[in-house]
């Protein structure tokens, strides 16, 4: 089980600080959407080339023109890149044959997908890499969560790797290591800590164990 730091709220020099201060325990750095918004793909390069031995993930919630969009991620430097579940199956199908050419990983994120199970199994025929339950911001403020769904689709998923994200705390962590995702995406549970590093070390020990 792989820890994933996922920045959304901090601008390439703030991004560099806290990933510094955690690097040691973390297998994955999310370049997340809204910085990705503020500051272009710029922000995935920069951090690639601050810390070429992370795995550096592009939060680009693609919608459509899965190739091209990927192609530009991989440009940048993005060693796995995401697409929405909610998208059409050609945009899919276009991201994850681009990936392919250079080596990328394509994540699809089920946010706002109703029938959770029924497009996690579409999507992993799909050949995508990781297939990933994540409660947004929008409904983390409504009081959800996705524990429930990472149960239903580890039922139906044969051959991507299975993610989570959305609200993570090290509280919560445990609750979720027992569904037993391959990947753990956890942002304002690490960032929005006082000790920041202390809790990365504390969850990359919870998600070692599992
Ligand atoms: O993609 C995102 C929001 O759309 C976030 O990166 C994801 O939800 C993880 O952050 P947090 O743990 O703070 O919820």
């Amino acid at each position: 089980m792989k820890l994933q730091l996922a920045l959304d709220l901090v601008d390439i020099a703030g991004a560099k600080e806290i990933v510094s201060e955690v690097a040691e325990f973390i297998d994955v750095v999310e370049i997340g959407t809204p910085i990705v918004i503020n500051e272009g793909l710029h922000a995935v390069r920069a951090i690639k080339d601050a810390f070429p031995a992370l795995t550096v993930l592009a939060d680009l919630k693609i919608m459509d023109a899965g190739g091209y969009e990927v192609m530009k991620a991989a440009e940048a430097g993005a060693d796995i890149v995401t697409v929405l579940g909610v998208s059409d199956d050609s945009t899919i199908k276009g991201a994850v044959e681009e990936a392919k050419k250079s080596g990328r990983e394509i994540l699809v994120d089920l946010i706002n997908v109703k029938d959770i199970a029924g497009r996690a199994a579409e999507v992993d025929a799909l050949g995508v890499d990781y297939v990933c339950v994540h409660s947004g911001y929008d409904h983390q403020a409504e009081g959800k969560n996705s524990f429930a769904d990472l149960q239903a689709i580890k039922g139906v998923v044969k051959q991507a790797k299975t993610a989570i994200a959305g609200g993570i705390k090290l509280s919560t962590l445990p609750e979720v290591i027992a569904a037993g995702p391959d990947l753990v995406i956890v942002g304002g549970g690490i960032t929005g800590e006082s000790d920041q590093r202390s809790a990365a070390a504390e969850m990359k020990r919870l998600v070692s164990q599992a």
